[in-house]
């Protein structure tokens, strides 16, 4: 079994977005601006948004945060929206997820101007991407796609078999892993939890993406020996041993998954790691208007 480990994958392609930075502070007078939305104080939010800060930083970003209280309106969000879709200097813009439940993620989702929807959640970025058109991949997948690439993986060929169909990970992942490109070239099953015969599918990947949200939900019964495995899972749970007072979990029962892998992603420094480079990514070609003009 090898590592596929994200913060070597991370931090090798952040030392690339940092000299594109620096070339285009040089020409442009100006960094690259990532802009993100906080609502509320969700532990696990308040970790991810800093770190996003704390990297644009790292890379020569100008990065901003926006902070609301709970119990902000969907209007006042989306007002706060409208102002930075017409701010020509903020490059990229994300609302941190998850929301609360009064307010409608798609609604948000859709007020963002999608030249700066560097989340790549907006319906013209997604149908984009369908059409294998320029667009912002969304964050995670393409996180996922910059780990295969860093390792040299060649998927064409290969079974993948996603689990879990959300509209930020699974979906656009079975998406991304069948088109014409490599990584990609794949025959593509997407699974999730109405799919009655689950264990059966997972055993006949070749590649298991695993996003559904259940801690240790892929189990080694599951797993076809010499298969990759990619883990999106971060269940945290609280926990009085640890210095942060919780523990993360992947989706992927590593322990006894990883002797049968061939490769596999580590629960924490795997995947979310590579989902900031991807958010990274994606703010830069923004801001050298590499996708839209
Ligand atoms: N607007 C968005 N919201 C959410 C997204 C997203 O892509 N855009 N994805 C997830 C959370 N997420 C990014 O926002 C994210 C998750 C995990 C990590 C990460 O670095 N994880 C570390 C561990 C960090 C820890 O100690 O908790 C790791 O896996 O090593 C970064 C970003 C939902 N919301």
């Amino acid at each position: 079994m090898q590592l596929l480990d994200g913060k070597f994958a991370s931090e090798k392609i952040k030392l690339e977005i940092a000299a594109e930075a620096a070339e285009f502070t040089a020409q442009t007078g100006r960094k690259p601006h990532l802009l993100a939305i906080l609502v509320g104080n969700d532990g696990g939010s308040e970790t991810y948004v800093a770190s996003k800060m704390k990297n644009c930083e790292k890379v020569g970003f100008e990065s901003s945060l926006v902070r609301y209280d709970t119990d902000v309106t969907e209007e006042e969000l989306i007002q706060k929206i409208r102002e930075i879709n017409a701010d020509a200097g903020v490059d990229g813009m994300i609302v941190q997820l998850p929301l609360p439940k009064h307010i409608d993620p798609e609604k948000i989702t859709d007020a963002i101007d999608y030249r700066k929807d560097v989340d790549g959640f907006h319906p013209v970025n997604l149908g984009r991407m369908m059409r294998n058109q320029p667009c912002f991949i969304p964050a995670t997948p393409y996180g996922i796609l910059l780990m295969l690439q860093a390792y040299g993986i060649d998927t064409t060929g290969k079974h993948c078999v996603v689990v879990g169909r959300s509209n930020i990970v699974g979906s656009p992942m079975s998406i991304l892993m069948a088109r014409n490109a490599n990584p990609g070239n794949c025959t593509v099953t997407l699974t999730h939890s109405k799919t009655t015969n689950l264990k059966e599918m997972v055993l006949q990947g070749d590649i298991v993406i695993a996003a559904i949200g259940r801690k240790n939900f892929v189990t080694a019964d599951m797993v076809k020996p010499g298969a990759i495995i990619i883990d999106v899972g971060i269940n945290r749970e609280t926990s009085e041993t640890t210095k942060s007072g919780y523990k993360l979990y992947g989706d992927v029962d590593f322990e006894n998954v990883a002797p049968l892998a061939s490769w596999i992603t580590p629960v924490p420094g795997g995947v979310g790691l590579m989902t900031i480079v991807g958010l990274l990514k994606n703010t830069l070609a923004s801001a050298k208007k590499e996708i839209y003009q």
